[in-house]
């Protein structure tokens, strides 16, 4: 009988899903449509406020730096001090939205105590909101009319469609409800027809739901929260984790002890955030085209 020889990091080993390879693949096509629009004497211009110093909005503000450049966009930053007032910030919104040269608008989340974000956030003109957070916008969302996706979530769907990963009928679970990610990826899991459970921190027995999954998205913000005994083999792995251990960044994942179990797994860094910033990029397009009567 022959010697049959299997090749580590071959079939058994989790094939990791390439998220800054698929970003430069987008961003290459997106370019042709900046170039496009500067034919047309259109310069895509948009706004971050960031208030305070949230070390993960830190690395966002960063890497949108770098790929809103090398794209052609004009990203304008307004770091606003910890201790910014209500009104002041209503009055920046109220501001960028009356400008026309503006076509975008995004509040980093998340923000300092005193600041009401979901009144700031509704004071976003919906044709400006590139995070996809007004109420009009996010009703639109779960209806399934789509004006607008949220960078992260956008970036997930066209990974794992990318990798042609199915989701119809599958167990998908996610660790995380925030407005930003576990929320709107719930609504856009549904939309496959996967079979969604919503966990967060609070969550009674999280492993109870995670060992189940056939996706699993963590988007928790802690680090080591998922590990191999918590999922089973075959398992697609998403993590959207943003965390700081002793000067690295690192997910919510154990990714070393979760590889061999899992069937595709996104690293961090290196998944999902490249993704998240080129896709926030795409919205900006879109709402710039769109303002102009451009056809998307
Ligand atoms: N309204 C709002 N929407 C957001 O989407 C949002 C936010 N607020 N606040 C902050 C978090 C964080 N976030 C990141 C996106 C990309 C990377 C990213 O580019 N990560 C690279 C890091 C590479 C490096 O360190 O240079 C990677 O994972 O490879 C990081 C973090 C979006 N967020």
């Amino acid at each position: 009988m022959p010697a049959i020889f299997i090749e580590e990091g071959n079939d058994l080993m989790g094939k990791i899903l390439d998220g800054k390879a698929l970003a430069n693949l987008r961003a290459d096509k997106l370019k042709e449509k900046v170039t496009d629009l500067k034919k047309q004497n259109i310069i895509p211009l948009f706004c971050v406020i960031n208030i305070g110093d949230d070390p993960g909005s830190k690395v966002y503000v960063r890497t949108k730096k770098r790929r809103a450049k090398s794209v052609g966009i004009i990203q304008k930053i307004y770091q606003l001090p910890t201790d910014e007032q209500q009104s002041d910030l209503l009055a920046l919104i109220d501001k960028l939205n009356a400008d026309p040269k503006v076509y975008g608008i995004m509040i980093q989340l998340p923000a300092p105590k005193q600041i009401n974000v979901n009144q700031a956030v509704e004071r976003i003109d919906p044709n400006k909101d590139v995070d996809c957070l007004t109420p009009s916008n996010v009703g639109r969302l779960w209806q399934g009319n789509h004006f607008v996706e949220p960078a992260t979530i956008d970036g997930i769907m066209a990974l794992l469609d990318h990798y042609q990963i199915d989701l119809k009928s599958k167990d998908v679970v996610i660790i995380g409800c925030s407005n930003i990610v576990g929320k709107p990826l719930a609504a856009l899991m549904l939309e496959r027809d996967a079979t969604v459970s919503v966990l967060h921190l609070e969550t009674k027995d999280i492993s109870e739901y995670t060992k189940r999954a056939d996706v699993l998205i963590s988007a928790a913000g802690q680090a080591n929260l998922v590990t191999a005994d918590m999922v089973k083999d075959g398992v697609v792995v998403i993590d959207v984790g943003i965390n700081h251990i002793r000067g690295h960044l690192v997910g919510d994942v154990a990714f070393d002890d979760v590889l061999p179990k899992a069937s595709y797994i996104t690293p961090v860094p290196g998944g999902v955030g490249p993704l998240t910033v080129e896709s926030l990029m795409e919205q900006v397009i879109k709402l710039t085209r769109r303002a102009n009567g451009l056809r998307e």
